[in-house]
């Protein structure tokens, strides 16, 4: 094991890093008989060669799974617990990306997972399952289901998925709280190892099995980084993600200065999971000698049946092996009740990893507001809109283009406000603040330097401004007998794109008439947003012609998330908006749609779903670029 973790540190120390602690790991592996040094030895010199070479047998490497099984545990965000979780973006915003176009090398390394398996592979799979039916199984294996499909492990390593955030936190939440044995009254999630002396062999053993599979998938993670993600001077090309080690990430999960000393502890765990692993395949060694490891392969299967029958005569010399006769001693009620909550436990933990997903779909909130003449009262309405937003799970609450003030060029000057001083970005930021939700803060009119701008400001759950867009197509159109408007008569243009990063995404930024123009929205998917967000109040005329066509549009050229939020209609007022704020999937289909009143409707963002999309009808790859230029031409 500590050759693999050397070999990590290799890597660093000849990239100028350094880290310490692995080194010092050494001494008596906890609740058993042998030190650290001894598994290294027998690990590096005789499993773990063998192992290497069995993980390529095909019974091994294709593994059946089913990745759509329920949560059983919550459902609130089952429609996030999604296994396909690709990123398919660009860092930065360059000419020379622009020209290149990174969907052309579509970005899927991040949480992708490949599910292709050769045909001559699946044949196999068909005689296996024939096989399987015919023996005597006393019981159903979990993941026989009809759902359930292989997967080419060799084609998937552990490694970081971008699986992280608050899903992440809770899995291991449930697992350390509510499924692992604890100290009395010890009510931090992680149990500190001077705590563990107090529990008896049996709970201590389960913690340590927890513990260890835990440090296992951190040094899996942080071996196997997707390091433009965090470097992206390390990108060759937008698109092509470059995956290695990455020694912050392992400081971060394991150094005793990050760790409160506990890091090393965790490691230790690992090798006494290890030993226990070991110990088990020993005490099946009956059984596993005469499996028949069947594939429909006669040659593989044989070479397998040796390679494990060689396997396990090698496990069994080892001579420090993990004593679990002194497990379960009681036979008092006490002693059988623990082993049933150990058994139950188990189970608990196995289901749990169904609650495994990429966290990385979220909710958004568009609140199509009823914007009055008083501004204070405007400003009020939005902010319980937003908390009725967090209330229920939404992550970014959007407000309606002009939504402090009535929509109308004679309005602006009088509700202009500077940025970020004025009494509506106050109110943002500290509501932003307060609920911990990102707030898209629709438009208002702002004033600088004697310039009236229509300007969206953004907030993120820590109050602070990320994001500020001025409207950079000015709605000024003329349709005889129908509406005439010209925004440009008080407003100035901004000059600038806008996106903001959140924890799950990137996301594009415009105004109302924005969104009549395709290229900007092309920007945005370019730079990798998967939302893009236009606060907008069409009118009574071309809201019924163009306002769903036009999001639809955006959302089905670019294969992403668009979401239009209008403020209510009010007949009242100077300017009748089209209201019918509206939520359209990067299929094009329009998820969630207002009438015209004032409301509240939400959307999901699931970034598989974009994924998807491209992957099924995959124009972003098809463009013909070498025709498209058209410079050359004399037109
Ligand atoms: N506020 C606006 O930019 C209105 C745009 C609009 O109605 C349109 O047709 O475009």
């Amino acid at each position: 094991m500590k050759l693999y973790v050397v070999l990590i540190i290799t890597c660093f120390v000849n990239g100028g890093y350094k880290s310490n602690f692995l080194f010092e790991l050494t001494g008596k592996i906890n609740d058993c008989s042998c030190d650290i040094d001894v598994v290294d030895e027998f690990n590096n010199a005789k499993i773990y060669p063998r192992i290497s070479s069995l993980v390529l047998k095909d019974f091994f490497r294709f593994y059946k799974v089913n990745l759509r099984r329920e949560c059983p545990f919550w459902k609130d965000s089952s429609h996030c617990g999604i296994r396909y979780c690709q990123v398919e973006s660009c860092n930065e915003y360059t000419e020379a990306a622009q020209e290149f176009d990174c969907e052309e090398t579509p970005h899927q390394d991040l949480g992708y997972l490949n599910t292709t398996i050769s045909v001559s592979s699946l044949e196999d799979f068909a005689l296996w399952q024939a096989y399987d039916d015919a023996q005597d199984l006393f019981c159903r294996l979990p993941d026989e289901d009809g759902d359930a499909q292989y997967v080419d492990l060799r084609l998937n390593p552990e490694r970081y998925t971008g699986f992280k955030g608050k899903n992440a936190h809770r899995i291991w939440h449930v697992i350390y709280k509510e499924n692992c044995f604890r100290p009395e009254n010890i009510y931090e999630v992680y149990i500190r190892s001077s705590k563990l002396t107090g529990m008896c062999l049996e709970k201590r053993v389960f913690y340590r099995v927890i513990s260890g599979l835990h440090a296992s998938i951190n040094i899996h993670l942080s071996a196997k980084y997707l390091l433009s993600d965090k470097n992206s001077n390390l990108l060759s090309q937008c698109g092509t993600g470059l995956w290695g080690p990455n020694i912050e990430e392992l400081n971060r999960k394991f150094a005793p200065e990050f760790t409160n000393g506990e890091g090393p502890q965790w490691i230790r765990n690992l090798y006494f999971l290890y030993l226990l692993e070991l110990r088990a395949l020993v005490k099946a060694s009956a059984y596993l000698e005469q499996e028949e490891y069947y594939t429909g392969n006669e040659k593989e299967d044989a070479e397998t049946r040796k390679a494990i029958n060689n396997f396990l005569m090698i496990a069994k010399e080892f001579q420090f092996h993990f004593n679990e006769s002194v497990m379960f001693q009681e036979t008092t009620l006490d002693g059988k009740s623990l082993k049933e909550e150990f058994r139950q436990h188990f189970r608990n933990i196995s289901s749990i990893m169904d609650c495994v997903g990429c966290d990385k779909c979220f909710k958004v909130a568009l609140i199509q507001l009823n914007v009055t003449a008083d501004k204070p009262t405007n400003i009020d309405r939005a902010l319980k809109y937003v908390q009725t937003a967090k209330e229920n799970s939404a992550e970014i609450a959007i407000l309606p283009e002009c939504f402090n003030s009535p929509y109308g060029t004679k309005f602006f000057p009088k509700y202009a406000e500077k940025i970020p001083s004025g009494e509506t970005c106050r109110c943002l930021s500290e509501c932003a603040k307060k609920l911990s939700i990102y707030i898209v803060g629709g438009s208002i009119p702002e004033i600088e330097s004697g310039r009236l701008y229509n300007t969206c400001t953004v907030w993120d759950p820590q109050g602070k401004l990320i994001a500020k867009h001025r409207k950079m197509h000015l709605f000024d159109i003329d349709i005889p007998g129908k509406i005439t408007f010209k925004e440009s008569d008080a407003l100035s243009p901004g000059n600038d794109i806008t996106t903001f990063e959140t924890d799950k995404c990137k996301i594009g930024v415009g105004i109302c008439y924005d969104v009549r123009f395709p290229e900007l929205a092309n920007i945005y998917r370019k730079l990798g947003c998967s939302l893009i967000v236009y606060p907008g109040a069409f009118n009574m005329t071309t809201g019924p012609l163009h306002w769903e066509l036009l999001f639809r549009a955006r959302a089905c050229d670019n294969q992403l998330f668009v979401a239009g939020v209008s403020p209510a209609r009010d007949l009242t007022a100077d300017y009748h908006a089209w209201g019918h704020s509206i939520f359209v999937n990067p299929v094009a289909q329009v998820e969630a749609q207002a009438e015209h009143e004032e409301t509240i409707i939400y959307g999901i963002v699931d970034l598989a779903k974009i994924a998807e999309t491209r992957q099924n009808i995959p124009i972003l790859k098809q463009r013909r670029t070498d025709v498209y230029d058209i410079s050359h031409h004399h037109l």
